[in-house]
């Protein structure tokens, strides 16, 4: 889709009436329910609706909390806006609508897919018209929650709803920002905050700390306990006082994330934010529609088409992944340049941080890849559907056309 489009909302029932169900790895160990209630009865957005935006680097388990969300008995109706970096607004759709079997539960009133491009930057003009038209429907949904893209610098998004004149578009009339949720994976999240330290102590992940009033230390059912308190030690050099949560797969009482009227806090979030240094590259101001985040350290994406697989292809399949994503074994593209610390160009490294993907095999079996640096699972989240072309979306650095070529090749083998 072109970023000048306003996107369209998504009809959540036709996703679910297309017969797509859980991905199995993610209704393992789900507790019946979390039951938790969240206060509603005291009105202090003066009648706007309440915003939650969750951002956390790629992979982090964003999407897995919000569809964990979506399914909780709480009462609220939720619109979820859900922003992209990459071509995977469809895969993230079935991801949050997938969890049908938890009657209890209550999805989404309205979707609304941002697609390739940040909010915070490239798709922002674009953004705030789809988010003024889904506040035409308000009335049927009293709770937004938002997923930024991994790569995402959260302040200048939670700037759009911000009450004070000088910042806010007229979304802060409507809309009133109840907090910042970040997700650290507690498996990736020490080694990103100390290598984005190392880059003039300016990369993503610590602008998401900066920004959260609270962190989720996510997916700690993965380390060992050393780990978890060499990460929740990192987060507080940067964020000293914030209320940090462990977590496994967005596991938590809501009302530890949800009506936390953080808004009244804002100033805090300006003055962390501020402490952090801050060069030009990264500054709010910024040429209009200028994607920053392509050019971070050399951050893309691209998308793979796949063809409906026989079983051999598969496993092929499966194989080039775990090339792609443990050894790196392609030739460092000379065309995509990065920078190191002391601001010298270098090509870029092979290195997927994130990818995902969806595919059809020919005896009518669907199944979802989800990968996170070096860690992936592939899902089969349905039977008998008519098979279609499938995608692989990588993001990551030094990716090019010799990935989709290796690919092609390695399907044929
Ligand atoms: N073992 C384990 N896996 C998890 C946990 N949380 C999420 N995952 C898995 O991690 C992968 C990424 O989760 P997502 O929820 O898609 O992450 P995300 O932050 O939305 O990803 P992006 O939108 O690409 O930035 C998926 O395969 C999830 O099933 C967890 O607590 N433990």
């Amino acid at each position: 889709m072109d970023d000048d489009e306003i996107p369209e909302l998504v009809d959540l029932s036709t996703l679910q009436t297309a017969g797509i169900t859980t991905p199995e790895s993610n209704q393992a160990g789900q507790p019946a329910s979390m039951n938790a209630k969240v206060d509603k009865s005291e009105d202090v957005t003066n009648g706007r609706v309440p915003l939650t935006i969750l951002t956390g680097f790629l992979g982090a388990g964003k999407s897995t909390l919000l569809r964990r969300i979506l399914t909780e008995k709480h009462g609220y109706r939720i619109a979820v806006i859900m922003n992209e970096f990459g071509d995977t607004a469809d895969l993230e759709t079935i991801n949050i609508s997938s969890n049908t079997d938890n009657t209890d539960g209550e999805l989404a009133e309205e979707v609304l897919e941002l697609a390739n491009g940040c909010l915070c930057c490239s798709v922002k003009d674009t953004g705030i018209a789809s988010i003024e038209k889904l506040m035409e429907k308000k009335g049927a949904f009293d709770y937004i929650l938002l997923e930024t893209t991994g790569l995402a610098d959260p302040a200048p998004i939670a700037a759009l709803f911000w009450e004070n004149e000088e910042y806010a578009t007229g979304l802060g009339s409507m809309i009133a920002l109840d907090g910042v949720i970040c997700l650290i994976d507690a498996v990736f999240g020490l080694e990103q905050i100390e290598k984005d330290r190392a880059i003039h102590g300016i990369g993503e992940s610590l602008r998401q700390l900066a920004c959260a009033d609270v962190v989720l230390l996510n997916k700690c059912d993965l380390v060992e306990e050393d780990m978890i308190i060499s990460t929740e030690h990192a987060i507080r050099t940067l964020n000293t006082s914030i209320p940090i949560h462990r977590t496994v797969r967005g596991e938590l009482s809501l009302d530890k994330i949800l009506n936390l009227d953080a808004f009244h806090s804002r100033p805090q979030l300006a003055l962390d934010y501020g402490q952090l240094d801050h060069d030009h590259d990264h500054d709010h101001e910024h040429d209009e529609g200028e994607d920053r985040h392509n050019h971070f350290r050399g951050i893309t994406s691209m998308v793979i088409s796949l063809p409906v697989l026989t079983d051999s292809q598969e496993a092929l399949l499966d194989e080039w992944i775990r090339k792609t994503l443990w050894e790196g074994l392609y030739e460092e593209e000379p065309d995509l340049a990065t920078e190191d610390s002391s601001g010298t160009e270098k090509p870029a490294r092979l290195k997927v941080l994130r990818c995902k993907g969806i595919y059809w095999t020919n005896a009518g079996k669907q199944a979802v890849i989800q990968g996170v640096q070096t860690l992936y699972e592939v899902t089969v989240v349905g039977h008998e559907q008519r098979p279609e072309e499938g995608k692989i979306v990588l993001i990551g650095t030094g990716l090019g056309p010799h990935l989709s070529t290796s690919l092609q090749q390695s399907l044929r083998a």
